[in-house]
């Protein structure tokens, strides 16, 4: 290659990066800007594209066998609004959940009437048929949950649920009003601000080198297996609630740990769960299951969550009434940490 094509080609290459660069800063700015000028905001809001949601669950086609989340576009929204008698201004309820790369703002609204009268749940079954899908419960539809939708749904979900628990000012009792992005609320009275909220959680595979540990609440659905998984306590550092979670729940003492990854996750409300991997010492791996927190836990073999995680959702019972054991779906970062742990071990037991 002569020296100036390699020149050409070079700059062509940098100039993308930079485009790329300059794309994901726009966004960004974007919605910044949407997030802290209400007029910039209630402008969007009349172009943008909504992501709808009844009581929380978000309206879900069937596209094959996975679930997609429909958008809409603001004039269709008025259209539905107005056709089942509900005021149009209901759209300024919305939240804002982020924008394309071509500054197309995304939002969400909950069009349940906010009550538990006979008419909503009436009006969410003529809604249903009108939007040509479903109002599904969101733990009921992780597990064919379009991969792209999965965040926006969440991060959507988590949202609404904030504003409708933050109403009231906890200084002065009065009622707080919602920014137009949604990302926060004010307190006329007290001039408190309130940001929506996440609770940090560390979630951790244990493994002895050889094992990895798995444990079950009885909250989960039956047969499900996943990584240990707790809240922080104020003041901790995410080392030290590992090392307090994993000693709590299975009375055993972390050696080493390593950072893998962190997710957004809405239930039981938002928490911001942060993945890590940690090993135990040979000769310290006998379990003592806290039975306050879980209903069992266990050593598994590389062979035995290899073929569990190759189940996709839960599986059929067996002849003789058992479920064999199966892992989160992949929208649950527990799946990740447990694949990582198998590919792992899998390349190690090839090298030796
Ligand atoms: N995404 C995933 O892969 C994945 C996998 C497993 C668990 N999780 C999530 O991790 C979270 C924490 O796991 P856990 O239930 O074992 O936690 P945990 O072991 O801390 O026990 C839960 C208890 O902690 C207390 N608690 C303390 N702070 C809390 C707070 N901010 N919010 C709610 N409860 C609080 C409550 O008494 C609650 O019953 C759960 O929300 C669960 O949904 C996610
Ligand atoms: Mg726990």
């Amino acid at each position: 290659m002569s020296l100036s094509l390699f020149w050409r080609l070079a700059s062509r290459k940098a100039l993308q990066a930079c485009r790329q660069v300059s794309t994901y800063v726009t966004k960004m700015r974007y919605l910044f800007e949407l997030k802290e000028d209400d007029d910039v905001c209630r402008k969007a809001q009349s172009s943008g594209i909504f992501y709808l949601f009844h009581s929380l669950a978000p309206l879900l086609q069937m596209s094959g066998n996975r679930y997609l989340a429909p958008p809409f576009r603001a004039s269709e929204l008025e259209r539905i609004l107005s056709k089942f008698g509900q005021d149009t201004r209901k759209i300024e309820r919305s939240v804002l959940i982020g924008c394309s790369d071509r500054r197309e703002a995304w939002f969400a609204l909950d069009l349940s009437l906010g009550s538990l009268c006979s008419s909503d749940s009436l009006q969410k079954s003529e809604m249903e048929t009108e939007l040509q899908g479903s109002f599904i419960q969101l733990r009921k539809a992780l597990f064919q949950l379009n991969e792209k939708d999965t965040s926006l749904i969440f991060t959507a979900q988590a949202l609404l649920r904030w504003h409708e628990c933050h109403q009231f000012c906890g200084k002065s009792g009065q009622p707080t009003q919602k920014n137009v992005a949604g990302s926060k609320r004010i307190c006329p009275s007290s001039n408190m601000i309130y940001y929506p909220q996440m609770s940090p959680v560390v979630i951790t595979l244990v493994s002895d080198r050889t094992r990895c540990l798995l444990a079950r609440q009885s909250s989960f659905p039956k047969g499900m297996y996943s990584a240990l998984a707790g809240f922080c306590d104020v003041g901790e550092t995410l080392e030290e609630a590992v090392r307090r979670e994993v000693a709590e729940e299975v009375g055993l003492e972390v050696d080493s740990l390593q950072y893998s990854a962190s997710q957004h996750w809405p239930f039981p409300n938002s928490s911001l769960m942060m993945a890590c991997h940690a090993t135990v010492g040979p000769g310290q791996t006998e379990i003592h299951v806290n039975s306050q927190e879980l209903e069992t836990a266990g050593w598994f073999s590389l062979e035995e969550v290899a073929t569990a995680l190759k189940r996709k959702g839960p599986p059929s019972n067996e002849q003789d009434g058992t479920i064999p054991f199966w892992l989160p779906p992949k929208a649950a970062i527990a799946h990740r940490l447990i694949w990582e742990w198998v590919q792992k071990q899998s390349s190690s037991s090839n090298l030796a």
